[in-house]
């Protein structure tokens, strides 16, 4: 990629045209507030100046609620040679987008797992995606090309690809993300009406707890908005969890030994969840390289082919790490290397040819 166009730039437009200018990219920053214009290019994150002629890639960083809008306005303009978005939700950008009528081969919906409670440039770092899963949710009508210029983008960034669906995606976020916000937001809110002197007592563990809960209300109004019924399921779980605990407690303060027995046995029964829970958390990938092995298959070079052999890989159960794809020029067909644990190989070579894929040795 030599060429790209920033729009939106704030926190996420700007951290992503940082690490793209820092690796030689020439970017264009647009946003309609020109002032956050002028303060990703003092940063270094690219310039004001429109491009001559198409750039390779546009992502589009603005609020949910404003993709498809900027999205088609840029298509329309011929801006680029490929489209992305990297807003928080996958399906409802899309659907709003074909409903526009728009021939979407030239777009792929992304969204970096990555961020913080701050908005706008001044809040933007190069490194802010590092080591982080970054969502592709191509279809079968994805250009390669396109998917391509993704997969450089997410690499430029250091970041680690995840294919996934843009529903599937929308109900994983559901639960790692747009409902710990809400919760955050609620245990922060109790601080409000607090006594100075409590508030004063606060430590670390209400500072982690409560990080999120200084995120923009507006974008997170657009977030939940576009995936308000998964949330909503996330939350009704957390409900019965908390009726529970305070029946739990409650029974703690009772008379009878047997009750206060209950009461211990709830809270203790919700604590060691949270520790099984916690204990699936992920650490970051980090950035340094990391030892997987290549499991390589011949494509052929029509739409929506690579878009099946991810989702063949997902029915193998087999997490892709990351991808390259080699296209020899004038050739109707590609070379896909799928990265992969090497405890993966076997099963997801066997899978793949069992699915009538061509598969290196
Ligand atoms: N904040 C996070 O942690 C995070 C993480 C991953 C993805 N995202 C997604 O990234 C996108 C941007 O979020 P952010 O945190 O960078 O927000 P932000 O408020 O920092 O930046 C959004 C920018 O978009 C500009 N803008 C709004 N409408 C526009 C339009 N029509 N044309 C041009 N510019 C426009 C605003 O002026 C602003 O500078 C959102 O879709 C969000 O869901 C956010
Ligand atoms: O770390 C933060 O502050 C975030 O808000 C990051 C976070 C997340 O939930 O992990 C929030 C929303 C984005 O869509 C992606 C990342």
């Amino acid at each position: 990629m030599r060429t790209a166009a920033v729009i939106g730039t704030g926190l996420i437009g700007t951290s992503a045209a940082l690490a793209l200018a820092g690796r030689g990219v020439v970017v264009h920053l647009v946003d309609h507030d020109a002032e956050r214009v002028r303060t990703a290019t003092a940063l270094g994150a690219g310039t004001e100046e429109p491009p001559e002629g198409p750039v390779d890639l546009a992502i589009v960083a603005v609020p949910p609620a404003r993709v498809a809008g900027a999205l088609a306005a840029a298509m329309e303009s011929g801006l680029a040679r490929g489209y992305l978005d990297v807003a928080s939700v996958k399906g409802g950008p899309r659907r709003e987008l074909e409903a526009l009528g728009l021939d979407l081969s030239g777009y792929i919906g992304t969204h970096p797992m990555a961020g913080k409670e701050r908005s706008g440039p001044l809040a933007a770092s190069a490194d802010l995606f590092e080591g982080s899963p970054w969502v592709l949710t191509p279809t079968r009508d994805t250009d390669t090309e396109v998917l391509n210029l993704a997969l450089e983008l997410v690499a430029l960034c250091r970041a680690v690809p995840v294919v996934m669906d843009a529903d599937a995606h929308d109900r994983a976020v559901a639960l790692v993300s747009h409902t710990p916000q809400l919760v955050s937001s609620m245990v922060a809110a109790r601080l409000r009406e607090a006594d100075e002197t409590a508030v004063r007592l606060c430590g670390q563990g209400i500072r982690d707890v409560t990080r999120i809960a200084a995120s923009d209300p507006r974008m997170w109004v657009d977030i939940l908005s576009a995936n308000p019924g998964p949330v909503a399921e996330v939350l009704s779980a957390i409900a019965a969890d908390l009726d529970e605990t305070v029946r739990a407690l409650r029974a703690l303060t009772s008379a009878e030994a047997g009750e206060r027995r209950e009461g211990v046995s709830g809270i203790e029964d919700v604590l060691r969840r949270g520790n099984a829970g916690r204990a699936r958390v992920p650490g970051k990938h980090g950035a340094g390289p990391a030892a997987y092995e290549v499991v390589a298959v011949l494509i052929s070079d029509r739409p929506g082919e690579l878009a099946r052999i991810f989702a063949d890989a997902g029915r193998a159960g087999v997490n892709i790490e990351d991808v390259r794809i080699e296209h020899a020029t004038g050739q109707q067909a590609g070379l896909v290397q799928l990265m992969v644990e090497p405890a993966a190989v076997t099963a997801l070579g066997a899978s793949l040819r069992e699915r009538g894929w061509s598969v290196r040795p």
